[in-house]
């Protein structure tokens, strides 16, 4: 098995000679009810004001901007939401119902999309859409934490810590009250999933990760057998000829790299792995769906801010672009955004 996974890494490589340049559709999802902290919902735009599509331009990606969904504003009850343990269910379920057939539109009109996040709760809208579009899907779900708690299970009622117990198959028997069928007909098979990063996960989490067999590449592992390896194991699970999906939680970083983030956990990828696991999906050429969350511009301090933004410029720049090119204005924006912050 190990023999042809190394083959697979070097064909997968050798594709990316060929450059075509894809076209990428952007949407902003500034959605922070998924969990306590508010700022979440910011890093769309301060993503854009401080140089995103010009980054992308420079090197050479031609770019949609769809803006940024509209969120309901006016907040609807919560009394007759099926699961009461869940805070903000009906503004969840308002948003990932808004996102979901966005995914088509964005797909019918480029090659590839990117969602800027918010909180980890749109990696359900985002994967869900993109499954309706693409039902052979594959899903790289990079992140400190699995994400994979039940309504039932959950000890913060966070829904942030819930989307892919909503997407996969083997689970949507816990889930029937929220009428999936409805709006998110397709499901993602347990054996199509991969995770990277782990490393703070709870007990039923744990529990439902082995029964069901799931690939789990946590921090250990990736100490062990170093990120190369890993990245050829994680190819190697996933069905060769399906579309990939790659839902990054700048948490998977380092709380170092990326420390403007709602749930940091120390211990975590170097952003030279995280830009290695990016690239290792980008040239197989199947990478067309990317979210990049829980980036929150509001916490910690001018340096903090700085170093994560830097971080998630160069993870969305390796997965949407074969060059790079300089990343520049970064510094003015960080030191009027964090100015403005201090004076509120
Ligand atoms: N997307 C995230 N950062 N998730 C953190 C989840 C933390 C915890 N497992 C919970 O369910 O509340
Ligand atoms: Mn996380
Ligand atoms: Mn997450």
């Amino acid at each position: 098995m190990f023999k042809n996974s190394a083959n697979t890494v070097i064909r997968n490589y050798a594709k990316t000679s060929i450059k075509v340049s894809k076209k990428l559709g952007i949407l902003g999802v500034p959605f922070s009810k998924g969990q306590g902290k508010t700022g979440v919902d910011l890093a769309p735009d301060f993503l854009r004001e401080n140089g995103l599509l010009t980054m992308l331009n420079k090197c050479n990606v031609s770019i949609s901007d769809y803006g940024n969904l509209k969120l309901e504003t006016h907040v609807t009850s919560e009394d007759n939401s099926p699961y009461k343990r869940i805070k903000n269910y009906a503004e969840f379920m308002a948003c990932n119902k808004a996102l979901i057939p966005r995914i088509s539109e964005v797909l019918n009109e480029n090659d590839m999309f990117l969602i800027l996040g918010g909180d980890h709760s749109i990696g359900f809208g985002s994967v869900a859409g993109h499954l309706l579009h693409t039902p052979n899907l594959s899903l790289v779900w990079v992140d400190a934490h699995a994400d994979l708690n039940l309504h039932s299970t959950s000890y913060s009622g966070n829904i942030h810590g819930m989307p892919v117990s909503l997407l996969l198959k083997e689970l949507r028997k816990y889930w029937l009250q929220a009428d999936l069928y409805q709006f998110a007909p397709k499901c993602l098979p347990a054996d199509q999933l991969v995770y990277i990063g782990l490393r703070d996960i709870d007990p039923f989490e744990d529990y439902i990760l082995n029964k069901l067999n799931i690939k789990a590449f946590s921090m250990d592992a990736i100490d062990r057998f170093g990120i190369s390896k890993i990245m050829e194991m994680s190819l190697d699970a996933l069905k060769p000829y399906n579309k990939i999906h790659l839902s990054f939680d700048i948490d998977a970083l380092d709380m170092y790299v990326a420390p403007s983030t709602g749930t940091p956990v120390r211990g975590g990828l170097t952003l030279t792995e995280g830009l290695y696991i990016t690239d290792a999906l980008r040239v197989t050429g199947r990478l067309q769906g990317i979210d990049v969350a829980e980036f929150n511009p509001a916490l910690g301090t001018g340096d903090d801010l700085e170093s994560t933004l830097n971080a998630t410029m160069r993870i969305i720049r390796k997965a949407c672009a074969d060059r790079e090119g300089k990343l520049t204005g970064i510094k003015e924006n960080v030191i009027n955004l964090s100015k403005e912050l201090n004076e509120k």
